[in-house]
């Protein structure tokens, strides 16, 4: 028996940052996913270890199930219904394992992904040997919500194989979890996101778990039914950044001018709230859509300036910025900012020439665009009897 979950990414439209300061945030899942396989022994002949492939990379990691029962003595009665929270301690023990890893000196980003993993895996099924695998279509560290995407997928697959959790194994093809299960996918998942953002919001392991497009503000979701067609044009910038990094860059300037940011992150509040409003506004013809679009830019262009207020700006997000305006669109950051991904709202009206256009001029700096589907499914999984 082996199992496999796939959660989607996410961009952020409105309010990220803000939104780990207690701010309302403005989520859609997006249409690319991780993809994790978990096979126990009997079907990979893996007695012993606990394996974790990162096939996109072809790169292999694993640990003797002994030396995990080493450093990790005190996950030994797992109770995956009831999520623990990482302690630091826990998290030092399990960056010592990874520690004993060979990572490419280029690649040592993957670590606090690799502490996630071995983090989530003994607290879910203990000691039990296994062959991971992981595979996926979105940036790693680009904003897309790569690290919440693998959470998810993790903590889903870990979930449904085990014997409190019960599914019908026999369903075919793909399946969405019951609300207690997403509940307890979402809280487990979370628990990773701590591991690799330092500081996480939730919104990313929420939107990647329950899909849709989601407002969110101090853990909790309000699903957003959009009255429009909202299309955004994705350009990532390949500028590589640290969430971690940016989140706590944030905090210290929050530490240095407390009421200015008290007043940037309310701004962003009232931003995201309105963004929210407008998308779920009707729109019965043309003229109401254009109308909604608009505002909808200038919310963009807004909370934009509030990105780099807070100092997550970059040259080559502005850069994509100024291109994109030369075509009177208009875009924002998505995600943690520092390089990765650019937001551009493309008008319903607006003609696939101007599209191809802007993308070739984006295309022709080093960028690369991609129009994704938003407000899919979130986490979901399917069994299969071996491979
Ligand atoms: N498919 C994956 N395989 C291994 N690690 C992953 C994967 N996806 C994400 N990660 C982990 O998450 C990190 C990126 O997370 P983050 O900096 O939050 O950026 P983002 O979530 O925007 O992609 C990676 O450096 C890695 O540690
Ligand atoms: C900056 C933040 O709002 C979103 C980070 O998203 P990403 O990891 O850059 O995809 C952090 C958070 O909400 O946890
Ligand atoms: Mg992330």
């Amino acid at each position: 028996m082996e199992v496999r979950a796939r959660a989607p990414g996410k961009i952020i439209l409105a309010g990220e940052h803000a939104v780990v300061h207690g701010s309302t945030a403005v989520a859609a899942a997006i249409d690319l996913y991780t993809y994790v396989t978990v096979r126990f022994p009997s079907d990979s002949g893996n007695d012993d270890m606990l394996k974790l492939l990162l096939k996109d990379m072809a790169l292999e990691f694993s640990w003797p199930i002994h030396r995990i029962k080493e450093v990790l003595p005190n996950f030994s009665n797992p109770n995956p219904l009831e999520p623990i929270s990482c302690s630091p301690e826990s998290v030092t023990l399990v960056a010592s394992l990874v520690e004993e890893q060979n990572i490419p000196e280029a690649k040592i980003a993957l670590a606090s992904g690799l502490s996630a993993f071995l983090w989530l895996y003994t607290a879910i099924q203990g000691y039990k040997p296994a062959t991971v695998i992981v595979t996926s279509e979105l940036p790693l560290g680009s904003g897309l919500g790569s690290s919440a995407a693998y959470c998810v997928s993790i903590a889903g697959a870990l979930l449904s194989l085990s014997r409190c959790v019960s599914l019908d194994c026999s369903h075919q093809g793909w399946f969405i979890f019951g609300e207690s299960e997403l509940e307890l996918v979402n809280k487990w998942a979370f628990q990773g996101e701590k591991i690799i953002h330092g500081k996480p919001s939730g919104i990313d392991n929420t939107v990647s778990t329950y899909g849709n497009m989601i407002k969110f503000k101090s853990g909790d979701l309000t699903c957003i039914k959009s009255n429009m067609p909202l299309k955004m044009l994705i350009t990532n910038t390949r500028v590589g950044r640290n969430t971690k990094a940016l989140v706590a860059g944030v905090s210290e300037r929050t530490v240095r001018h407390p009421d200015a940011m008290k007043a940037v992150f309310s701004a962003v509040d009232s931003i995201s709230k309105e963004m929210a409003t407008i998308i779920q506004s009707p729109a019965t013809d043309d003229i109401s859509i254009t109308a909604k679009e608009e505002k909808l830019e200038e919310l963009m262009e807004m909370n934009q300036g509030l990105l780099q207020c807070m100092g997550v700006s970059h040259v080559s997000i502005e850069t994509i910025l100024r291109t994109t305006l030369k075509y009177k669109l208009y875009s924002k950051l998505t995600g943690a900012g520092g390089g990765g991904c650019v937001l551009t709202l493309l008008p319903a009206l607006l003609s696939g020439t101007v599209v191809d256009q802007v993308i070739a001029e984006l295309d022709l700096c080093g960028f690369q665009c991609l129009i994704a589907g938003i407000g899919g499914r979130g986490i979901e999984i399917c069994f299969s009897s071996s491979s």
